[in-house]
């Protein structure tokens, strides 16, 4: 996952948009066919608030030509069954898997090889100490933003949520020790996770939180890890996978933007996530983000345990129009949706005359360290998860999702521009933030890229 702050954030809010779309369109046949896709993947916009999405695409698009104009190789990924660069816009191949599952016996059955200096280990999440282990590699070596600003400090709870759901392999995280000490230095995660692809329902790997301590930069331990967490997929029979990052690598599904609506201006101003122009006042600045006290919606309360099976029906009825998303249970939606404490929150809207759920909301909550501010050392982040509505205007649902988050004291309300979420961004003031984040799957090809509307995948 690569959540909001992959890149330096300074959102100028009076920025011309054209500024982030510019692109040489004239590097070479392979970048235009992958740019041409990529414009093709948002071509769906109409009104203006559209056409400025729209534009950052072209700036996503960039991306992928960079790596191109570069001549980057791929050492590792160019050896992995994962579509290559070179075969975008070939419509000739199949889609679906790219390699077939080998017998289980013909899967290697022991962790791969490493210098004599570090082991390959199973990390223990109920162990209170090897959680604390994974916490603290995170939280000191984990994504950070271009700038060294701030860092993602996710807490144990968020760990143990996000890598044990139902039905998840204790196997599949995956740490580097070093020998002698012992101590951790790198992680893998992956939990399973069942995904509709058009109608295909395919039982994958979703990998995540892979982190290498940064005195172990470039020394190709990340190719290791991988090899690692998949021979231990296999061995469970599971041959996909599907995972993002802000890094370009053979090769995107699909590119997509976090937006931000900044809930605490002052604070992010203090800590230079945002600018205030030199013209503008903070006051002005912060009435301009001002939010009301209290939520519209008549019957807008906590999701509890008794509305998980009235949220799994809404939930799978709206994932339907997706071209992926996930296929969530009950037993899923339990564990994902539940509200839990600084990790979850989930927002029902419970109808006062027929008692029906008919709409909901749901954030997560990752905070991040702060360097380089005297006054603030945390920032809190809300990420804006499944939002449903079949009642209530969704641009209310997520007005009221944003006064619950300012009331939590969540300083920033980020949300990716996937499923229908351009539709509420300007009128709820999100501006697009530059990070970009890339869609993957592993041993899957697509015919074609998606648009970031078709996707209904969220990383954390
Ligand atoms: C069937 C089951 C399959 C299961 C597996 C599915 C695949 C899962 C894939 C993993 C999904 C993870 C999802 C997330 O968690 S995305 C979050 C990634 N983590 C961070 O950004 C945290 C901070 N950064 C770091 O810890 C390091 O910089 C990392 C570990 C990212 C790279 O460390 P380092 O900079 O020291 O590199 P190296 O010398 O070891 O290795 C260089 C090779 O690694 C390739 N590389 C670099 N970054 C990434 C990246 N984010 N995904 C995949 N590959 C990446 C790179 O292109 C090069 O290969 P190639 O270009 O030469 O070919």
């Amino acid at each position: 996952m690569v959540p909001a702050l992959t890149s330096s954030f300074i959102y100028d809010f009076e920025l011309p948009l054209q500024n982030i779309g510019i692109v040489d369109r004239h590097c070479c046949s392979s970048c235009e066919s992958e740019l041409s896709l990529l414009r093709m993947a948002d071509n769906e916009s109409n009104t203006s608030s559209e056409k400025e999405i729209e534009m950052s695409i072209d700036a996503l698009a960039s991306t992928v030509q960079e790596s191109f104009s570069l001549s980057k190789r791929h050492k590792f990924w160019e050896t992995q069954p994962v579509s290559q660069f070179n075969d975008l816009g070939d419509t000739s191949l199949p889609e679906g898997p790219i390699q077939q599952p080998t017998p289980l016996t013909e899967v290697k059955h022991e962790p791969y090889n490493l210098s004599a200096a570090y082991e390959l280990v199973t990390c223990d999440l109920d162990s209170e100490e090897v959680c604390s282990e994974i916490y603290t590699l995170l939280t000191n070596h984990y994504i950070e933003d271009i700038d060294s600003l701030f860092r993602f400090d996710y807490s144990k709870e968020f760990l143990r949520w996000a890598l044990c759901p139902p039905g998840y392999f204790r196997s599949w995280h995956v740490g580097l020790r070093v020998k002698t000490s012992k101590k951790l230095v790198a992680f893998i995660g992956g939990i399973p996770a069942k995904i509709r692809i058009r109608d295909a329902v395919v039982l994958l790997a979703e990998i995540n939180f892979l982190c290498v301590h940064k005195k172990l930069r470039s020394r190709r331990l990340t190719p290791v890890m991988i090899k690692e967490v998949s021979r231990r997929v296999r061995m469970e029979n599971i041959w996909q996978a599907a995972y993002t990052s802000s890094v370009v690598l053979p090769t995107p599904i699909t590119t997509c933007q976090y937006w931000h609506r900044f809930l605490n201006p002052k604070k992010l101003i203090d800590v230079g996530f945002s600018r205030i122009d030199a013209w503008d006042t903070m006051t002005r600045y912060i009435n301009f983000y001002k939010l009301p006290e209290q939520t519209a919606t008549p019957g807008f309360r906590k999701m509890e345990p008794h509305d998980v099976p009235a949220v799994t029906r809404l939930l799978r009825n709206y994932l339907k129009q997706f071209v992926m998303a996930p296929d969530f249970d009950e037993n899923e939606v339990e564990h994902w949706l539940l509200p839990k404490e600084d990790v979850m929150d989930t927002y029902v809207v419970e109808s006062p005359e027929s008692h029906e759920v008919t709409d909901f909301c749901s954030f997560y909550t990752v905070p991040c360290s702060v360097f380089g501010s005297q006054n603030h050392s945390i920032l809190k982040g809300a990420f804006s998860y499944y939002n449903v509505s079949t009642k209530t205007p969704l641009v209310q649902l997520m007005s009221d999702a944003l006064v619950v988050a300012k009331k939590k004291d969540l300083d920033v309300f980020n949300a990716l521009h996937i499923m229908l979420n351009k539709t509420f961004f300007s009128e709820l003031k999100f501006a697009p933030g530059e990070g970009k984040l890339n869609y993957y799957l592993y041993n899957y090809r697509l015919k074609h890229v998606l648009r970031p509307s078709e996707i209904a995948l969220l990383p954390f």
